[in-house]
């Protein structure tokens, strides 16, 4: 599947990018301003399964030109947290470059270096692409990444494998490592896809824990001389600017 790039889209330095033909109100992402956020009780800890593969499940790893993507196995699904059950397409990752952080959403006005996208689909829909048009098509659980004193070797083995451009068949049994461990403390709310086609059907999970990867790691996302785009230039800065509320709330699964 090769997703076309569609529409022409402003490139703003340290800014991220926007798209010329993303409109709509019901946009990703957001800054989440936490004065502002909803306490909701009623929900309920994300439960993942299937996010531990046997060690010879083979995955997927591509770098599309904007993003190092992997493609995960329809057997990992979210199966608490969410009203219905959501099966895992892919996962990616949006970072910075050696002049600022690069994570999609912001909290409070921060931006954090880099985020990590697991995207899923409700399984009352045949496909993804059929679930990917409709308002409970989608749900994508973030996780922010930050710098820590040690390196994350799960991340590790995603991120040595920035610079291949196709990565057939890698190994990656410890999926569910690769987000926070505590899943009961996140933001909700109602959002797109941060990219064309930007369709307004994505349930939003932003995980208040974040992951702790080393200086060497982050700087590694996004040294992306190694991780080239279509015209071969390095891939950096690749998140979206924050885009406005229009009257909707961000829920809180704490206070
Ligand atoms: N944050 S996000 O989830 O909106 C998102 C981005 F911000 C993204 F930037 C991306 S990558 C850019 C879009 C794209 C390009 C190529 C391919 C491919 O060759 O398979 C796929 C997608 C990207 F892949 C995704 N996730 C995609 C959304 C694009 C359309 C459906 C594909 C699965 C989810
Ligand atoms: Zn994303």
């Amino acid at each position: 599947v090769s997703w076309p790039f569609a529409g022409l889209y402003q490139y703003r330095e340290h800014w991220g990018v926007d798209y010329l033909d993303c409109g709509g109100n019901v946009q990703s992402p957001i800054n989440i301003d936490t004065a502002k956020t909803i306490f909701s009780p009623q929900l309920r800890p994300i439960q993942l399964s299937g996010y531990s593969l046997p060690a010879n499940e083979k995955l997927r790893l591509r770098n599309n030109g904007h993003t190092v993507l992997l493609e995960l196995p329809e057997s990992l699904a979210i199966t608490g947290g969410y009203a219905q059950q959501y099966r895992a397409v892919q996962l990616h990752l949006h970072w910075g470059s050696l002049s600022g952080p690069g994570s999609e959403h912001t909290v409070d006005g921060r931006r954090f270096a880099a985020e990590i996208h697991v995207v899923h689909y409700n399984t009352k829909y045949d496909t993804f692409k059929e679930a990917m048009v409709h308002p409970d098509g989608l749900a994508v659980l973030g996780a922010f990444l930050e710098v820590g004193p040690r390196e994350n070797p799960y991340y590790q083995e995603i991120l040595e494998h920035l610079h291949k451009i196709q990565e057939e068949g890698k190994a990656l049994p410890h999926l569910v490592r690769l987000l926070p461990t505590n899943l009961k403390l996140y933001f909700h709310y109602n959002g797109s896809l941060t990219t064309p086609p930007c369709y307004q059907t994505v349930k939003w999970t932003v995980f208040n824990q974040t992951m702790m990867l080393s200086h060497e790691q982050v700087c590694q996302s996004s040294e992306l001389s190694l991780s080239l785009n279509d015209d071969n230039k390095p891939l950096q800065n690749n998140f979206r600017m924050v885009q406005d509320m229009h009257g909707r709330r961000v829920l809180a699964s704490f206070q």
